[in-house]
């Protein structure tokens, strides 16, 4: 025994054992999935550190002390760390299955400096349109394993119903603390038996139910802008804010956030905008964010579900008179709310309110860029139930240019501007064109280029919601108003703000119903324009992308019609 480990020792002497261990070890860590695994990672090199000392310190109990045992592990796991990252970083530069993919050296070699694009402006959608410009690519490399692809032609490869890609590693931040949601999960079987309910929860019927309260919030948030529309400056962004919250708390959960009562931010609800904004950064550093939520580092975040649990708790306890989605997803039979549940709860109060209230912010900022637009859809709208006092939901379910406004707004300014994430099969995926996607590689579709390329969308910066309206409706539409006579175009494949294929918004008829309700009764009882001091430009500069748009400030002066 006693030679054994004196030989051992005589290893963690020398220079090679640490070297090959360092290379054994990636190759190790290159086979596998480590994202959100650092916790053994740290543990595992830690007892190792430990194991090093003590083997070196029992090999010379006379001749060595403790500090020199520690000593002697701290070299070994300097020269160990110094052959695992040269390794790494060698093979990622030069040697990796991406390496004929264009793109910047730095982003080969580590997502930590991906970092140096988020952060000037934290509009990481632009950074990567500007970079498929620059290297004049379809395909770019963006991480160590990851691609960018703005190809129409693969999204059904990618997104479609027969994609054999999965959800990538960056779904699974948080399971650790609350299972997986029903976006969250990456099992396709488990995703289709959860999606069978939330489908029930917003299939006609269901949204025939959720009816009058989008009217009722529709309703009140016009009564409490009528109530301001004599101040200079409404900040109309925190108002449709305060809406879409308001409304999916009571679709969601039979509860109000009474954020459009107060006319201010329900302080929870600050909590939500402030832990989405860490996603900004994290989004890009899975691991960090599930390394920091295990030492309980990330506050925000953990208070954040502390409260969407909460809610859910709460819905839980009481039996609303209304429907809501919770009372399709909670099973009465249960005395405990599932873990996954909790995700989920998560999962409605992002995806349900800031998204629709981004869009709508966004929408209303065009229309106070292009006065002319809002005076034709003023019209259009003008011969809506033109006698009732106020538009519901089914009123406006049918006009064409309309839901091309909400449409155009969804293209140019997606709430989910870098896309989503899915991981090639291990067998890869062969593109129409011939190119070759190795396997387990994680791509990007980012929406916000898809929607504004001239390939996919004519004059594709221009607001045209009559690229939406087929040759009857357009003919109709005529008659009324001319159009620009532009004939802009589009291709509706590459059209895709609420995803496409299996994984798609389950929410989407909702998130219209909601638009369109609103848009409509804003500009059937304001003329709205840009507030004195404002030029839209805030809106654009801060606007941030973290997964969903936290998006900036925009103000406005609202003039009551009648
Ligand atoms: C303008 C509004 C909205 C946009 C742009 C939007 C966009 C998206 C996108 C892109 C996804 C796919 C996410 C992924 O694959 O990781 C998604 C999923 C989802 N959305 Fe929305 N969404 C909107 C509104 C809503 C609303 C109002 C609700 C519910 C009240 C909702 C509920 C969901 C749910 C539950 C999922 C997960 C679906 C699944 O994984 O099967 N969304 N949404």
């Amino acid at each position: 025994m006693a030679e054994i480990l004196r030989s051992v020792a005589q290893l963690i002497h020398t220079t090679y054992a640490p070297v090959a261990l360092g290379l054994l070890s990636h190759l190790v860590l290159n086979n596998g999935e480590w994202d959100h695994k650092s916790h053994i990672l740290s543990s595992a090199w830690a007892t190792a550190f430990a194991v090093v000392a003590t083997i070196d310190y029992l090999a010379n109990p006379l001749g060595q002390s403790i500090s020199g045992a520690v000593a002697v592990a701290g070299h070994f796991f300097a020269v160990y760390f110094a052959s695992l990252v040269s390794s790494i970083l060698i093979y990622r530069a030069f040697f990796h299955r991406l390496r004929k993919f264009p793109g910047p050296f730095s982003l080969r070699l580590s997502k930590w400096f991906s970092l140096t694009y988020v952060i000037p402006d934290r509009q990481y959608y632009k950074v990567t349109e500007g970079l498929h410009k620059k290297y004049a690519s379809d395909i770019i490399r963006t991480g160590p394993r990851e691609l960018n692809i703005i190809r129409t032609d693969a999204i059904p490869l990618i997104h479609g119903p027969t994609s054999k890609c999965t959800k990538g590693q960056w779904y699974a931040g948080s399971y650790h603390i609350e299972g997986a949601s029903l976006q969250t999960t990456r099992s396709k079987q488990d995703h289709k038996e959860r999606r069978k309910v939330w489908e029930r929860a917003f299939n006609a019927r269901s949204l025939r139910d959720y009816e009058p309260r989008v009217n009722r919030h529709t309703h009140l948030l016009i009564s409490k802008l009528l109530e301001h529309a004599h101040e200079p400056s409404i900040r109309i962004s925190n108002w449709v804010n305060f809406f879409s919250f308001d409304l999916m708390g009571d679709i969601g959960y039979s509860r109000s956030f009474h954020m459009l009562e107060k006319g201010e931010e329900d302080k929870w609800i600050t909590l939500v905008h402030k832990s989405m904004g860490a996603m900004t950064f994290l989004n890009h550093l899975p691991y960090v964010m599930s390394t920091a939520t295990r030492l309980g580092a990330a506050k925000d975040i953990l208070d954040f579900m502390a409260f969407t649990s909460e809610t859910l708790r709460e819905r839980k306890k009481r039996t609303p008179k209304e429907n809501d989605v919770f009372g399709w997803l909670l099973n009465p039979a249960d005395e405990d709310i599932p873990l996954q549940l909790n995700a989920d709860s998560r999962l409605m109060i992002v995806a349900g309110s800031d998204t629709t209230s981004a869009t709508l912010t966004w929408i209303f900022y065009e229309l106070c860029m292009d006065q002319t637009l809002q005076a034709k859809l003023r019209s259009i709208v003008d011969t809506l139930a033109p006698g009732k006092p106020f538009l519901d939901a089914e009123d406006v379910a049918n006009c064409p240019y309309l839901e091309g406004v909400v449409l155009e707004g969804l293209r140019l300014h997606p709430a989910v501007p870098s896309g989503v994430q899915r991981e090639t099969p291990p067998e890869g995926l062969n593109l129409p064109d011939g190119t070759y996607i190795p396997g387990n590689v994680l791509i990007w579709m980012p929406m916000h280029t898809i929607h504004r390329d001239p390939r996919n969308f004519s004059s594709p910066l221009t607001f045209a919601p009559e690229r939406w309206m087929d040759d009857a409706e357009k003919e109709n539409f005529d008659k009324k108003s001319p159009s620009s006579g532009q004939p802009y175009t589009a291709d509706k494949r590459a059209f895709m703000p609420f995803g496409t294929g299996p994984y798609n918004c389950v929410g989407q008829k909702l998130a219209t119903m909601e638009m369109r309700t609103v848009i409509a009764n804003l500009v059937r009882t304001f003329e709205m324009r840009f507030a004195d001091e404002e030029d839209g430009s805030s809106v654009l500069k801060d606007t941030v992308d973290c997964f969903t748009l936290n998006v900036g400030k925009l103000d406005v002066k609202l003039t009551p019609r009648r």
